[in-house]
C-alpha cells in the first residue's frame, strides 16, 4: 500500500491541468458534463421496488458527484456523512458509486455473507491492466481459479507452521532496529521511527518473499525497491487514475500517452527488478515464498503470476505494518503505566524461561496482546482497506447495492462503533484482555467474534495478516524487553507529546503526523 501522500480534490485537478495540453482540459470537462447529463437522463433507476434507498449526501453535482466535497483526508467527510445519514451511504466519486459501510454487522453481511458477489476489485487502468499484467497476482485481480490458488499458496507458506524459519530470517533485522532507535535517541535526543520501521518492515517482507535482506538504506537495492514502490504507489493513486472516476479524462490520457507510459514503467523498471529478485531466490538456498510458489502447480507457478504476487506483497505489506507500529510508538509514549505493565508481564516470562517469548506463546502475554489490538482499533492503518466491487446486484438489510458499485469498509467508523466497542473514543489498554486469539484467526470469524477489522473482509481478507502479526509481536517483545518509550523533550526539558489526533492521508495508509519519540535503554533489562 502506497506511502505517497494523497491529493486533495483541488490539488488533484490542478495537477491534471498542469500536466495536460491546455485547451484539452476545458474541452474535456465541458464534454464530460454534457455527456453525463445526456447519459444519466437515459439511465435506469437502480432502486428496485420494495428496497430501501441507500442515503446519499446532499451536494452531488453532475458528473463530478461529491468529489469537490472531499478534503485531504476523505474519510473525515465520509464520517460526517455517516453521522448524518447512518451506517451505509452512497457517495458519488465522479461516475463511480461508492457504498461506504460503517457498521460491523452490516459490513459482515456485505463482504462475508454476500462475499461471492462483493469480492471483485474495481477496474483501474494502471493497477488492473498494466501493474497486474491483466489480472495476475492477488491485489488487483478479481477472483478466478488462479487467484484462489495463489492466495491459498501464500497462506500455506506464510503460516504458523513456518513461524520459526520465517522469524529466524528477520529477527536479526528486528534486533538491529532496536539498536538503531536507541542509538539515534542517544545521538540526537529523539528518533523519528518512520524510516527505521519502514526499513525493517521492508526487510521482513523481503526475507519472507525472497530469503533476502538489505544491509542499509545506502544499499542500491534499497534505493531501487523504494523507487519502484513509490512510483507504483503514485501511478495507482487518484491523480493518475482519474479516468476511473471521470472517464472522459481518457481523452487527456490518450493525448499524453499515459497507458504507454505506465506499461513502459512496468516493463523497464518493475519487471526487471522482480525478475532479478526471483532468480536470486531460486539460486539461493533459503526457503521463501517465491521459491515455494515456483515449485507449485500450474495455476500458481507461472512466472508473471509469481512476479506480480511478490510485488503485491511488498506493496501491501511494507507500509501497513510499519504504520501500525508507528501508531503504537506514539500512543504508548503517552502511557508510561501501560508500558510498565507490558514490561512486568514480559519480564515474568523472561524470568521463567530465560528467553523472549514467541508468537505461539502469546497466551503468556494477554496484556501485551490486548494493547496491540487496542492500538490497531484506536488508530486503524488504512482509511477504507482496499475497495471491493459488486459483481452482481445484492440486497442487505433491505438495501440494494447494484452490480458495478464499489463497496468500501470505513475503517475509522467501524472501529468507533459504540455497540462493538463501548467508550470507543477512549484508548482502553485492557479492552481485549480476554481475547488472546491470533489476529489472523479472528479476521476470519463472524463480525461479532472479531477483535478488529484492520485486515479487511471475507474472500479478500489480508493474506499477509499472519506475517504482519509475527512482525508486530517480534518487534514488540524486543522493544519492551530492552527499552522505554518516552515523548521527546523541548529545550527546557518538558515533554512534547506526539500528536495522536491528526491523521495523514498517505495513499491507502494513514500514519501519524510526526512519529517522533525518545527510546531509552532499560537499566533493569533482564536480557
Ligand atoms: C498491519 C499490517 C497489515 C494490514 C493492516 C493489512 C491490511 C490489509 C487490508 C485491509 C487488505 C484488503 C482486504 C480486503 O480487500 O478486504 C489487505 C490485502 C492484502 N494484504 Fe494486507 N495488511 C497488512 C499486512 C500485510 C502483509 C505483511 C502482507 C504481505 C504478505 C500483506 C499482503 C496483502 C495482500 C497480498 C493483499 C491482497 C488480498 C486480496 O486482494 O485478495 N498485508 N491487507
Amino acid at each position: 500500500m502506497t506511502s505517497q501522500r494523497d491529493l486533495t480534490t483541488t490539488e488533484l485537478f490542478n495537477k491534471i491541468i498542469s500536466n495536460t495540453p491546455g485547451g484539452a482540459v476545458v474541452v474535456t470537462l465541458g464534454a464530460a458534463a454534457c455527456t453525463y447529463l445526456l447519459v444519466s437522463s437515459f439511465k435506469n433507476n437502480n432502486n428496485k421496488i420494495g428496497w430501501r434507498e441507500v442515503p446519499s449526501p446532499k451536494g452531488s453535482v453532475p458528473y463530478f458527484g461529491h468529489l469537490f466535497k472531499l478534503d485531504e483526508v476523505p474519510v473525515k467527510q465520509f464520517n460526517k456523512w455517516h453521522e448524518e445519514l447512518g451506517p451505509i451511504i452512497k457517495v458519488n466519486m465522479g461516475v463511480r458509486e461508492w457504498y461506504s459501510i460503517a457498521d460491523p454487522l452490516l459490513a459482515h453481511q456485505v463482504f462475508n455473507i454476500n462475499g461471492k458477489s462483493t469480492s471483485g476489485r474495481p477496474h483501474a487502468t494502471f493497477m488492473t491492466e498494466c501493474y497486474a499484467l491483466g489480472g495476475k497476482g492477488i491485489v488487483a485481480g478479481s477472483p478466478s481459479t488462479q487467484f484462489n490458488k495463489t492466495r491459498g499458496a501464500m497462506l500455506q507458506v506464510i503460516s504458523s507452521k513456518n513461524r520459526a524459519s520465517i522469524e529466524k530470517l528477520f529477527n536479526p533485522d528486528v534486533d538491529a532496529f532496536v539498536e538503531k532507535i536507541l542509538d539515534i535517541t542517544t545521538k540526537k535526543g529523539s528518533v523519528n521511527v518512520l524510516e527505521p520501521l519502514h526499513f525493517t518492515s521492508l526487510n521482513v517482507i523481503l526475507t519472507a518473499c525472497f530469503g533476502k535482506r538489505i544491509e542499509s538504506t545506502e544499499d542500491p537495492l534499497f534505493k531501487e525497491i523504494t523507487s519502484v514502490m513509490s512510483e507504483t504507489g503514485r501511478r495507482a493513486g487518484p491523480a493518475e487514475e482519474i479516468t476511473s472516476f471521470l472517464p472522459i479524462m481518457g481523452i487527456v490520457d490518450f493525448l499524453i500517452r499515459k497507458k504507454r507510459n505506465m506499461r513502459q514503467f512496468v516493463q523497464e523498471k518493475r519487471d526487471p527488478l522482480f525478475t532479478q529478485l526471483i532468480q536470486e531466490a531460486v539460486e539461493g538456498d533459503v526457503d521463501c515464498l517465491a521459491k515455494s510458489m515456483l515449485a507449485m502447480e500450474d495455476d500458481v507457478n507461472e512466472f508473471t503470476n509469481v512476479m506480480v504476487t511478490m510485488s503485491d506483497s511488498i506493496m501491501a505489506g511494507t507500509d501497513t505494518s510499519a504504520v501500525m507500529l508507528q501508531w503504537a510508538f506514539v500512543i504508548l509514549s503517552r502511557y508510561p503505566k501501560v508500558q510498565q505493565e507490558i514490561r512486568e508481564e514480559l519480564d515474568q516470562f523472561i524470568c521463567e524461561h530465560r528467553r523472549l517469548p514467541t508468537l505461539d506463546e502469546r497466551e503468556s502475554l494477554p496484556y501485551s496482546i490486548s494493547v496491540q489490538k487496542e492500538c490497531m482499533r484506536y488508530k486503524p492503518a488504512t482509511m477504507f482497506g482496499l475497495p471491493h466491487e459488486c459483481t452482481e446486484d445484492i440486497e442487505v438489510s433491505g438495501y440494494h447495492i447494484p452490480k458495478g458499485a464499489t463497496v468500501v469498509s470505513n475503517m475509522f467508523a467501524l472501529h468507533r462503533n459504540e455497540e462493538f466497542y463501548p467508550n470507543a473514543d477512549k484508548f482502553i489498554p485492557d479492552r481485549f484482555l480476554n481475547d488472546t486469539r491470533a489476529m489472523h484467526q479472528s479476521a476470519n470469524s463472524s463480525a461479532e467474534k472479531r477483535d478488529h477489522f484492520n485486515f479487511g473482509w471475507g474472500r479478500r481478507v489480508c493474506p499477509g495478516a499472519y506475517l504482519a502479526e509475527l512482525e508486530i509481536f517480534n518487534i514488540w517483545v524486543r522493544v519492551f524487553a530492552k527499552c522505554v518509550i518516552k515523548p521527546p523533550l523541548d529545550g527546557n526539558g518538558n515533554p512534547i507529546y506526539p500528536d495522536i489526533d491528526t491523521i495523514i492521508n498517505a495513499g491507502i495508509v494513514t500514519p501519524p503526523k510526526n512519529p517522533i519519540v525518545r527510546v531509552i535503554k532499560r537499566t533493569d533489562a533482564l536480557l
